[in-house]
């Protein structure tokens, strides 16, 4: 049986209060665009830890309102919170609450299977931050393919960040010029799991100092543009590097076309494509700014028009911004309202 939301608002329970966790309450008070209420947060984090990095934020600043913790609840002006700290969930937890949702960001899940505890504690349905295994009932790109949403998916994923981030702009380019194929590096900010000095861990990269190098990391960021544009198979190579800054990630779009073109016919169509297809998705800049100016901006990509190339045989690169936090957060909110309100 698809849940249904029990009223109008939308009970949501964030599981893992971390980057994505906390980005998804501040985006809800801040924008007050989703018909949603956050009725728990579940996290290892003590209570006042809880709080405190709820008001104070290195990366996106002071919480706007007023937030105070108090009997294991986390109080954002006069709206209360229940605070969980549950590492088993307890068999009935969500049911108890009446979660009709699970924003699920501890990073820990990354299948159907794993997800499948959230509706076993009686939660309606569960939407996971990160692009979790294909036996999903769903990988949503918001934006591209949210629309097909039919409102019988339990367990869901939001993708990635950079799929996110990409595969807008790959859709408008392939149907405006075609793409042959491409190659594509994310160029992404430092993350939680990276040690801020050398550390001994089972990834040889993730051991080592994000402050101080450039570390390619393992992207399936190829697998998950196929998964979405199946069209793609084994037409796209990925690569990661993380770079020592808090936040915000460029993507370097290298694209083979197959029917090329000037670079201000290819700035042109995605121009406008963010201006009609995905107004609030997509965006374009092009004045001369670096990644800090991006940050806090809720777009899923925003092609910087300064910097398109075309060779003479027509190989073009792009570069594409998101703020990898910030943004995805707000598409955690637009999925989560699509997941409920489809039918
Ligand atoms: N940070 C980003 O830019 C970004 C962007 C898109 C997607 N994601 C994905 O979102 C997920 C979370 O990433 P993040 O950057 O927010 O990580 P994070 O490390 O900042 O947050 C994870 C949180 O989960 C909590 N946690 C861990 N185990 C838990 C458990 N069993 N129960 C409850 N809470 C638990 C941790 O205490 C932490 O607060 C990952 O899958 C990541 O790939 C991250």
């Amino acid at each position: 049986m698809a849940a249904v939301p029990k009223s109008p608002v939308i009970r949501c329970a964030i599981n893992g209060f971390g980057r994505i966790g906390r980005g998804i309450l501040r985006a809800l008070y801040e924008y007050r665009r989703w018909p949603v209420a956050v009725v728990a947060i579940n996290d290892l984090a003590a209570p006042e830890t809880i709080e405190h990095l709820t008001r104070f934020d290195s990366t996106h600043g002071r919480f706007l309102m007023p937030v105070r913790e108090e009997d294991d609840s986390l109080w954002i002006g006069e709206e209360c919170i229940r605070l969980l700290q549950q590492e088993r969930l307890s068999p009935r937890v969500w049911a108890e609450l009446e979660v009709d949702v699970v924003l699920e960001c501890t990073g820990r899940i990354k299948s159907r299977n794993d997800a499948q505890g959230h509706l076993d504690s009686g939660a309606g349905k569960v939407l996971i931050s990160n692009p979790a295994d294909d036996k999903v009932d769903a990988t949503v790109v918001y934006g591209l393919n949210h629309h097909e949403l039919t409102g019988r998916e339990t367990i869901v994923s939001n993708a990635s960040c950079t799929s996110n981030c990409v595969i807008p702009v790959i859709e408008v380019l392939d149907q405006a010029f075609g793409i042959a194929c491409g190659n594509i590096t994310s160029i992404h900010a430092a993350m939680n799991d990276q040690p801020v000095i050398d550390c001994s861990c089972s990834d040889l990269r993730l051991c080592r100092a994000a402050g101080v190098s450039i570390v390619p990391v393992d992207t399936r960021l190829n697998r998950g543009i196929e998964r979405i544009l199946p069209r793609f198979a084994n037409r796209f190579q990925t690569t990661a590097l993380r770079v020592p800054t808090l936040n915000v990630t460029a993507m370097d779009l290298n694209l083979c076309l197959e029917k090329p073109a000037p670079a201000d016919n290819i700035n042109a169509a995605l121009k406008k494509a963010a201006a009609s297809r995905f107004p609030g998705i997509m965006d374009y800049c092009d004045i001369p700014v670096a990644s800090i100016d991006f940050n806090h901006d809720p777009h899923s990509c925003i092609v910087d028009g300064t910097q398109t190339r075309v060779c003479s045989n027509g190989l073009t690169k792009l570069l594409v911004w998101c703020d990898n936090e910030w943004g995805f957060a707000n598409r955690m909110l637009d999925t989560a309202t699509a997941m409920m309100n489809a039918c």
